[in-house]
C-alpha cells in the first residue's frame, strides 16, 4: 500500500470545466460538513479538488475566490463561536517517499533535524473543540471555517471519551475527533430507521449529523479521542498553561489522558514518539494493518514533530500547520450502486442473502460481491435495489454494507424481495431465526456436503463422483457420508453402470477413508467457518473427537485462531451434527488424530499454547513456520497443497499461507512467484521441493 500512487485526479479540461469543479465541490463540502449528505465519497471529492488545484497551478489567473483550495473545510462552512487558537486542517501526504519529502523539507526550513516525531491514527470523524473551566465541560465548539465554529453544547453528556467532569479542577481546551464506533453507528442507524425509516450513510456522517442535530426525539451515543490541549484563554500564565506550552505532544496527551479524557492511548494504534522516518514508516504500516479490525474508523496516521520547540518555529500556513502532516491511507469506503440481491443456501442449509454490487475498487481489489447477514439485517438498514450504497472493505475482511445513501435515492428503487421457499430444493424456509434455514436443513444441501466430506482435502474416497452419489442419493442407500461406511455391496452392484470390478474400487476407497486422521474426518463434517487448516489445528490440538466433543468453548479457544464468536458457533455446530458424528464413531471410523499429545487428548489442557509446540519437539520442522509456494514437484509432485501443508504439520512445522518476517523456510515448487522474491528480501531459508522431501522423507 505505502508505494501505491494518490488516486488520479480529476483532468478539467478548460476553465467552464474547472468553474463547474469548484462549484460541485462547494457543495459536496457544504453538504458533507452541515450533516453528512455530500453525494461524492470522499476519495471521489478528493479527486476533485486535486484536479483543481492543478488547473489552478496551471492557470492562475482564473482561480476563484470561492474555491475550496487553501481553506479549512474548503471554505464552506461558517461559525459564529470565535477559536481561541485557529482550528486548521492537515496537508497530505500518500506515500513513505511523499512523507520522506516532507519530513525533510520541515528540517530544511528548521535548520537542524527533527529527533522526535510523535505517530498517531487519524481519526475518521470531525474536530470539536471542549472547553473546561474549573473541571467542568461548559462548551463544545465545532471546526467551522477554521477560525470561528458552531456551538454544539447541547451534545455535552451523549460523547463518551468526553467527561462533563476531569479529574482535577482545572481551566483547559481539549481538542479531538468525535466519532461513532462501529456498534454506536448500527445502534444510531436502527433509532433512525424506527423513527423516520431512513438510515445514515456512515459513521463519519451519522457523527456529524448527530453532533449538529436540534430537537431529535432520540438520542445517539458518540466517542470521543483527544489529539491536543491548550491553555484557555491562550494567555494563560497558569502552570499548567505553562506546561501545555512547553511539552511535547506526546507528553501533553498524557497530560489529558491524566485527566480523564479519552486519546489513542489504550487503543491498538496508541500514539508513539519515533526517532527516525523510518520508525514512522514502521508505525504507519502497523497501523494500516490493525484497522481492518479496529471498532472505529481512522483514514490515515498524523505525524507531528513532537518537541514544542520545533513546533514553534515551523509555524502555520493560512491552512495547515506546517509541523504536522497526515499520511492518508487508501480509502476503504465507497460509494456505488446495489444491483440485486441472490440467495444461497450453504451446505448447512442456511439460507443467506448477498448483495450484487455494481464493480467498484477498493483498497486495492475489485469489489462485487457484500455481505447481507440474514433478511433482518436488510430490513434493519432499509435497503432497496438500486440504492446507492456506502460499501466499507479493509484488507481481508468480506466487504459489507453500511448503509443505503438515501438522499442520492431518485425514487426508481425497488423493494428486495425475500424468498418464500427454499431457493435450493423448494422446501419450506424456517425464520424462526435471525439466519433462515431450509426445513430439510443439512439433507438440503446432501449432494454438495457429500460431494465435499468425499473430497481430495476431507476423506479422499477415490472414484466416488458428484454423479455416483446423486444415484446413491435417488436409490435412498445413503442420506449423509456416514451412510456410505455401512454401503453393501449387492447395493453398489444394483447401481447402474456398475460392475464388480469399480464396485470392489470404490469400496476398497471407502475402506481407505475408514482410516483417515481425525484432521480429516473433522473437515469432512463441514463445520461452519472450521476449513482444512482450522481442523488440523483442532485435530491435533485435542488428539481425539472424545476431547472435542467434551470440550467447552473455553477449551475451544484456547486452538490457535479460534475467537469467542467462532468458539460458540463451533459448539452449536457440533451439537447438531452429533447424529452424523455417532454415525461415523458407529461405522469404526478413526477418531484419533496420529502424534497429537496425549494431555489435549484427555481434555485436560487448558493451556493450548504449548502443547504442539511441545509435541513438536525433536521433529524435522520442530517450531518453524513453513510456507509452500509455486507448483509442487518432484517427490511432491501428488500432493495437494493441502497436503502439503498436513506434511508441515507432522514434521512439528507450522504451515502458513504468507511470508512474513517470522517464516523459517520456504518450499518453492516451479513458477513460484511473489512469495518467493519477498522470502528472499527478507532473507528467508529456501529450499527446493526435492531437499524438502528430504528433511521430511520421515514423514512422507
Ligand atoms: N465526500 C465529500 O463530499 C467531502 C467533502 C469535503 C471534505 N471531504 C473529506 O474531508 C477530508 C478533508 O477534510 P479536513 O479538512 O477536515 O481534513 P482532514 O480530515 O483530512 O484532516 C484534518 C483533520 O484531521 C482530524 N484529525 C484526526 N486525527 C487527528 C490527529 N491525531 N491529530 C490532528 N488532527 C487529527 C482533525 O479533525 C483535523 O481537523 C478529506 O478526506 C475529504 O475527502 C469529503
Ligand atoms: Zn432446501
Amino acid at each position: 500500500m505505502n508505494d501505491a500512487p494518490a488516486a488520479p485526479l480529476t483532468v478539467l479540461a478548460n476553465q467552464a470545466a474547472y468553474a463547474e469543479a469548484v462549484q460541485l465541490a462547494v457543495d459536496a463540502a457544504a453538504a458533507y460538513y452541515r450533516d453528512g449528505t455530500s453525494g461524492l465519497d470522499d476519495d471521489a471529492y478528493d479527486r476533485l479538488v486535486r484536479g483543481i488545484e492543478t488547473y489552478e497551478q496551471a492557470h492562475p489567473e482564473q482561480v476563484l475566490p470561492h474555491s475550496p483550495t487553501g481553506k479549512v473545510a474548503g471554505g464552506a462552512v461558517e461559525g459564529d463561536v470565535p477559536h481561541t487558537v485557529p482550528m486548521l486542517s492537515l496537508d497530505n501526504v500518500f506515500d513513505a517517499a511523499g512523507l520522506e519529502r516532507w519530513a525533510a523539507g520541515l528540517e530544511r526550513r528548521l535548520g537542524r533535524s527533527v529527533t522526535a516525531w510523535s505517530v498517531e491514527p487519524k481519526f475518521d470523524g470531525l474536530a470539536i473543540s471542549a472547553r473546561y473551566q474549573h473541571g467542568r465541560l461548559t462548551q463544545l465548539i465545532t471546526r467551522g471555517d477554521g477560525t470561528a465554529g458552531e456551538d454544539v453544547s447541547r451534545a455535552i453528556g451523549t460523547i463518551v471519551g468526553l467527561p462533563e467532569k476531569l479529574t482535577s479542577p482545572v481551566t483547559i481546551e481539549i481538542r479531538g475527533e468525535v466519532m461513532m464506533t462501529t456498534a454506536q453507528f448500527e445502534a444510531a442507524c436502527e433509532k433512525r430507521t424506527a423513527h423516520d425509516g431512513t438510515t445514515f450513510a456512515n459513521p463519519r456522517s451519522a457523527a456529524a449529523g448527530t453532533l449538529r442535530a436540534k430537537d431529535r426525539p432520540y438520542v445517539c451515543e458518540l466517542t470521543f479521542f483527544g489529539y491536543g490541549a491548550l491553555p484557555l484563554p491562550p494567555t494563560d500564565d497558569s502552570e499548567l498553561a505553562v506546561r501545555l506550552r512547553s511539552l511535547p505532544h506526546s507528553q501533553i496527551m498524557d497530560v489529558a489522558a491524566g485527566l480523564g479524557v479519552a486519546t489513542a492511548a489504550g487503543t491498538p494504534v496508541a500514539g508513539i514518539v519515533a526517532a527516525s522516518v523510518e520508525k514512522i514508516q514502521a508505525r504507519v504500516e502497523q497501523i494500516a494493518a490493525a484497522r481492518a479490525d479496529l471498532p472505529f474508523g481512522i483514514d490515515g496516521v498524523v505525524i507531528k514533530a513532537d518537541l514544542a520547540d520545533d513546533q514553534e518555529q515551523a509555524g502555520f500556513s493560512s491552512r495547515a500547520p506546517r509541523w504536522a502532516i497526515a499520511y492518508k491511507l487508501p480509502p476503504v469506503e465507497k460509494i456505488t450502486k446495489l444491483v440485486g440481491v441472490e440467495w444461497n443456501v450453504g451446505r448447512t442449509g442456511i439460507i443467506a442473502p448477498r448483495a450484487i454490487l455494481e464493480p467498484v475498487e477498493i483498497d486495492g481489489s475489485v469489489v462485487t460481491y457484500a455481505t447481507l447477514h440474514n433478511a433482518a439485517d436488510i430490513a434493519r438498514r432499509g435497503l432497496m435495489l438500486g440504492d446507492s450504497v456506502t460499501v466499507y472493505k479493509a484488507g481481508d475482511i468480506i466487504p459489507r454494507i453500511e448503509a443505503p445513501v438515501v438522499h442520492l435515492r431518485t425514487g426508481d428503487e425497488q423493494p428486495i424481495s425475500v424468498p418464500q421457499a427454499c431457493p435450493h430444493c423448494g422446501d419450506g424456509i424456517d425464520a424462526s431465526q435471525e439466519r433462515w434455514r431450509c426445513v430439510r436443513g443439512r439433507t438440503c444441501r446432501a449432494l454438495a456436503s457429500i460431494v465435499y466430506a468425499a473430497g481430495r482435502d476431507q476423506l479422499d474416497i477415490e472414484t466416488l463422483a458428484a454423479s455416483r452419489i446423486q444415484q446413491l442419493l435417488d436409490a435412498g442407500f445413503i442420506a449423509d457420508f456416514a451412510d456410505l461406511f455401512f454401503l453393501k455391496r449387492e447395493q453398489v452392484l444394483s447401481l447402474e453402470r456398475m460392475g464388480e470390478a469399480s464396485t470392489g474400487k470404490l469400496l476398497a476407497a471407502i475402506e481407505t477413508a475408514r482410516t483417515r486422521p481425525l484432521s480429516r474426518v473433522f473437515c469432512a463434517l463441514g463445520v461452519r467457518g472450521t476449513g482444512r487448516s482450522m481442523s488440523r489445528r483442532i485435530a491435533r490440538h485435542f488428539g481425539s473427537m472424545a476431547a472435542i466433543l467434551a470440550a467447552d468453548a473455553e477449551a475451544i479457544q484456547a486452538v490457535e485462531g479460534m475467537g469467542t464468536e467462532k468458539a460458540k458457533l463451533m459448539i452449536e455446530e457440533l451439537a447438531e451434527l452429533r447424529p452424523l458424528i455417532d454415525k461415523l464413531i458407529a461405522a469404526g471410523v478413526n477418531m484419533t488424530e496420529p502424534g497429537a499429545s496425549a494431555t489435549a487428548a484427555a481434555g485436560t489442557s487448558t493451556d493450548g499454547a504449548d502443547d504442539t509446540t511441545a509435541a513438536a519437539a525433536g521433529l524435522p520442522l520442530a517450531g518453524m513456520s513453513v510456507v509452500a509456494t509455486g507448483a509442487m514437484s518432484g517427490p511432491l509432485a501428488e500432493l495437494s497443497r493441502n497436503q502439503v501443508n498436513e506434511l508441515i504439520e507432522r514434521a512439528g512445522g507450522k504451515a502458513s499461507g504468507s511470508v512474513s518476517a517470522k517464516t523459517a523456510l520456504l518450499v518453492a515448487g516451479e513458477k513460484a512467484g511473489s512469495k518467493r522474491t519477498k522470502a528472499e528480501d527478507l532473507g528467508v531459508r529456501i529450499v527446493t521441493c526435492e531437499e524438502f522431501a528430504e528433511m521430511v522423507a520421515a514423514f512422507l
